[in-house]
């Protein structure tokens, strides 16, 4: 199996992009998604975010005020790095548990859609392929101001948090332009999955689990066959029977 690491800008499209590849069949991890579980009530991200932010950011349920804490962080780069310095590692521990979970169910590859993949970018050195979700700047923050209903000085503050798309395209080794119609962004991911899909990538993975697992295999019967006699390694009696009576 192996990984490729989806990214974007604030909405330009990676969930359009994704469902795409759900519909396919594909495994799709999705770090928003993630990142909403891990700030549930009784997680330790939650704990620590009340302590640094306060209550102010809780609905009446006692839940995170998803609204209010985005306000603070995306015009306060400082917290919002306090933000992201409590809630990634919880949410790439939750990313490596999937990973392992479609390994076993046996996926070719899988694809991980991770909003600031090429921002932390100690990530793309475990992905195989990086798909970037472009979109010209003016229709993102058309989308963004319409999705959010976000005045323009709110959404261009979200979408300076991040490294710019251009900056970004860059550093994928695909990219899907979103700036059209739906269908021709469809269109753009038939055409990936079907390069993925024939790519023998997966292959190396498999082989190396395999050596790996054969070669503890060894180890571990030549450590035994050290340990133990080889007669009690096959199961026979080391001491003479006793002798039968004759006669
Ligand atoms: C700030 C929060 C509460 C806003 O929640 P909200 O429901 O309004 O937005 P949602 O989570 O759907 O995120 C929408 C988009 O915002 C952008 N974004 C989110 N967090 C960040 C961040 N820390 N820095 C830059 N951009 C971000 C991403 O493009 C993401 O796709 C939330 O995004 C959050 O908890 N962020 C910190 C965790 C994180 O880094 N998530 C990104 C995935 S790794
Ligand atoms: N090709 C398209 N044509 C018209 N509208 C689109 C297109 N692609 C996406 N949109 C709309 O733009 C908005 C952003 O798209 P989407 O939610 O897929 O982006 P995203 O990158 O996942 O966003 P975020 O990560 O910020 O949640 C949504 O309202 C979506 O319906």
């Amino acid at each position: 199996m192996f990984l490729v690491g989806l990214s974007g800008g604030i909405a330009s499209g990676k969930s359009t992009v994704v469902a795409v590849f759900r519909e396919l069949g594909c495994a799709v991890i999705d770090a928003d998604v993630i990142a909403r579980e891990v700030v549930q009530p009784h997680f330790k991200a939650y704990q620590q975010i009340v302590q640094y932010f306060g209550t102010e950011i809780l609905l009446e349920s006692g839940e995170i005020n998803r609204e209010a804490l985005g306000n603070i962080i995306f015009s306060h780069p400082e917290k919002r790095q306090l933000l992201n310095s409590i809630t990634h590692p919880e949410i790439q521990k939750e990313m490596l548990k999937q990973i392992l979970k479609y390994f076993v169910l046996g996926y070719r590859y899988v694809i991980l859609d991770i909003p600031l993949l090429f921002e932390t970018n100690r990530l793309t050195k475990f992905m195989k392929h990086t798909v970037l979700v472009y979109c010209d700047p003016r229709t993102q923050l058309a989308r963004l101001m319409k999705r959010n209903g976000l005045s323009r000085a709110e959404a261009e503050a979200r979408v300076a948090s991040q490294l710019p798309l251009d900056e970004k395209r860059r550093l994928a080794s695909h990219i899907i332009d979103n700036s059209g119609d739906r269908e021709s962004t469809r269109r753009q991911v038939l055409r990936l999955h079907a390069r993925l899909e024939d790519s023998l990538d997966y292959l190396w993975a498999r082989l190396a689990v395999g050596t790996a697992v054969a070669g503890l295999g060894g180890l571990a019967y030549f450590l035994l066959r050290l340990i133990w006699p080889t007669s009690q390694l096959a199961n026979e009696p080391t001491s003479k029977p006793p002798s039968q009576p004759t006669g």
